[in-house]
């Protein structure tokens, strides 16, 4: 019997022979090769998805390949990280691998048009988008088999639009004749009120009910949109049983939508939910790194770096930060450099909202966020429930206002600085792992920033 790594070796080998560059990618180059032992190969994936489409795929295929070459049966296991070793169990006894599967014509007739800088290539992959990127890929890869629909959820400006239309693109390039159709909701609604006013009804249905795949953007925007919802619940449905493949995406979960019919909010669940959370740094910079590449600008890495620490929350804004000291650079005839930048987007926030952000206000909206009084912010009881949006609110204050440290103390009751300092480092720190944390501070910043 072969060793792990010859084992793994062979096992890339093979896949990296029958998969395109983008799934071999996604789903060998992020497996830990862990242990070979009695005819069992445990291999460490790093999502839940990632497990999912091994157990339900790729296992097989490696057991099938094993076989043909060396005519041993292996069973493979995918594993997460924090999911032991099943070889370390004395007890060790097969599990179940089957997989556990979630559940002048009229304007509605334009051709997608899919934004041909959103495809998978452009894509970067960080531990925010991971999961999204991956599921992305299962479905262009296999329409409307294994999760369906697929609905992206998460803060603005994160990567949902350009990964539908990567799905697009992909189920494209894999099959030309397929019938693709990028709307927002916003589109979906017009074309459907608009087919009502010129009696098109029947071709309004024919468009949308005929397509192989539909990707709704944005459907938070279906909230007070009755007679929308409920079209909408038709096209979903006649798909549906159709087998074709529904993404949907949404600043938010479904039930989370206010006003979107139960019945609605219950179909968008039969598939697979996953959020985008906010990248990290060194996500940040990549992506900075792929734009400066792609738009030929020469811009140094520590200047990169900068910029990426300049904005945490929305990529596009982080995109808009590099095209903002570029043309600055371009406009004062100077090099790009780190302190161009800083110039540059110094510029930026004087001239942006930023700056009308205050301290109460920030108090006022996580005051609601947190359902406390602005009062509690400001007394001193240790509460957990009080304790944590009291330093939200000082972290906020302190990324998002110009109010120096004393400053905000004295804003939170007469405080001492040091506590703004210890709030701030607590959120930071907290900020890294904590994924509800990252929602609610880009909810709170988004909802600032307005
Ligand atoms: N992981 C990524 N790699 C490269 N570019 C990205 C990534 N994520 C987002 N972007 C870029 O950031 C910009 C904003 O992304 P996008 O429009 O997809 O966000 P969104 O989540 O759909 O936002 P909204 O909620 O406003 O609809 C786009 O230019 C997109 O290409």
């Amino acid at each position: 019997m072969p060793d792990l790594e010859t084992l793994w070796q062979y096992i890339c080998d093979e896949f990296n022979k029958k998969l395109s560059s983008i799934s071999y990618n996604t789903w060998l180059k992020a497996v830990k090769p862990v242990q070979f032992k009695a005819n069992t190969l445990v291999l460490e994936v790093p999502t839940a998805l990632h497990k999912d489409y091994w157990k339900a795929n790729l296992s097989k295929q490696v057991t099938s390949m094993i076989a043909d070459s060396i005519g041993q049966k292996i069973n493979v296991i995918a594993k997460l990280p924090e999911e032991p070793n099943p070889l370390d169990t004395t007890s060790y006894a097969q599990k179940d691998t089957s997989a556990a599967r979630d559940p002048s014509r009229p304007t509605f007739m334009r051709e997608t048009k899919l934004n041909d800088k959103y495809t998978f290539e452009t894509f970067v992959i960080g531990k925010g988008n991971q999961m999204a990127h991956a599921a992305a890929l299962v479905v262009a890869e296999e329409p409307g088999a294994l999760y369906n629909p697929l609905f992206f959820f998460g803060g603005v400006g994160l990567g949902k639009t350009h990964l539908m239309h990567a799905i697009g693109h992909q189920m494209l390039a894999n099959n030309p004749e397929a019938k693709v159709k990028y709307v927002t909701s916003e589109a979906f609604a017009n074309d459907f009120i608009n087919s009502i006013q010129t009696k098109r009804q029947e071709e309004f249905r024919k468009e949308y009910r005929s397509v192989d795949l539909l990707l709704v953007d944005d459907i938070q925007f279906f909230a007070d949109k009755e007679g929308t919802q409920e079209e909408f619940f038709h096209t979903f449905n006649a798909l549906y049983d159709d087998k074709k493949q529904i993404v949907l995406s949404s600043d938010r979960l479904p039930n989370e939508i206010p006003k979107l019919q139960k019945r609605l909010v219950s179909r968008f669940k039969w598939g697979l939910s996953v959020d985008i959370t906010p990248p990290d740094l060194e996500t940040r910079i990549a992506i900075l790194r792929n734009k400066a590449d792609a738009d030929d600008l020469a811009i140094p890495d520590d200047t990169l770096s900068y910029i990426a620490g300049q904005i945490d929350s929305n990529i596009r804004e982080l995109e808009g930060a590099l095209v903002r000291v570029q043309a600055y650079s371009s406009m004062t005839h100077m090099p790009v450099t780190t302190s161009l930048a800083a110039d540059a987007l110094k510029n930026l926030k004087l001239n942006g909202k930023t700056n009308e952000i205050s301290i109460a206000v920030i108090q006022d909206k996580v005051a609601k966020y947190y359902h406390v009084s602005i009062s509690d912010l400001k007394g001193k009881k240790r509460v957990k429930n009080i304790v944590t949006p009291r330093q939200i609110a000082m972290y906020l204050a302190r990324e998002l206002t110009d109010a120096s440290l004393p400053k905000i103390g004295h804003e939170f009751g007469g405080k001492d600085h040091t506590t703004v300092i210890h709030a701030h480092e607590k959120i930071s720190g907290a900020l890294e792992t904590d994924t509800d944390l990252q929602r609610a501070i880009n909810d709170l910043k988004s909802e600032l920033k307005k």
